[in-house]
């Protein structure tokens, strides 16, 4: 159990359009996702990394990549819901990387958990109780990695940060160290993905090669 309550990190003006007597809910929550576009990503703050991506580039891009996927075991509608779904509590839990030090796997959990629960239940709710839990729903498929979709999500995750990272080698010329992130290439188990990953480490090697001409 984690002692970490999202509505303490929730900025007073936001609580004063949830606690007057007419409240406006999703005011409240529109207001509590901007943190989504603001937020840049820890784990390319971490690498030195200027004016990095925030965690709602990432989200949208993922939901492209959803949209396109062809395999024909998947609702690729499903996918964007679970990509839009997926890092939504990091607008108020923050962008946590998985080495962490100080926030364990556990302990971003329950902070993530408590969070999405609070956005749906007492933001989104109120207003609109099928979207509420069409959006709680989609979060645990992620989490809990349910679906195949969600599967096709987690891959995705993944590679657009590659897609990302490459990205930022280039913008670097090479000189910036980034390999660490290709560690996760073995994590992505989808054929679909897998197809992708491999045509864009050939990309990569190729650059690396033309480095050295
Ligand atoms: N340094 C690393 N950071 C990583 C790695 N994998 C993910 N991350 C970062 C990217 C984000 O900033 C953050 C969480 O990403 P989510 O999309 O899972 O919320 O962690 C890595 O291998 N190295
Ligand atoms: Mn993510």
């Amino acid at each position: 159990m984690t002692t970490w309550n999202p509505e303490e990190h929730v900025h007073q003006d936001i609580k004063d359009l949830i606690d007057r007597k007419t409240p406006n809910y999703t005011l409240a929550l529109f207001d509590i996702l901007h943190k989504l576009k603001l937020q840049r990503r820890t784990g390319w703050i971490n690498n030195g990394i200027e004016n990095p991506e925030s965690i709602s580039d990432h989200m949208y891009r993922m939901s492209i990549m959803s949209w396109i996927l062809r395999s024909n075991e998947i609702d690729s509608a499903r996918c964007m819901k679970i990509s839009l779904a997926h890092d939504m509590a990091e607008s108020i839990v923050g962008d946590i990387t998985p080495f962490d030090v100080k926030i364990d796997k556990h302990e971003k959990h329950l902070r993530e958990l408590s969070t999405i629960e609070y956005l749906c239940n007492e933001l989104v709710k109120p207003y609109n109780p099928i979207a509420a839990d069409d959006i709680l729903a989609a979060w645990h498929e992620y989490e809990d990695q349910t679906t195949i979709e969600a599967k096709y999500v987690k891959d995705l995750d993944k590679f657009e940060m590659l897609v990302q990272c490459f990205e930022y080698e280039r913008m670097y010329e090479g000189k910036k160290d980034l390999s660490q992130f290709y560690g996760c290439l073995n994590e992505i188990t989808t054929d679909e993905v897998s197809e992708w990953a491999t045509d864009l480490m050939q990309e990569r090697s190729q650059y690396f090669d033309s480095l050295k001409e």
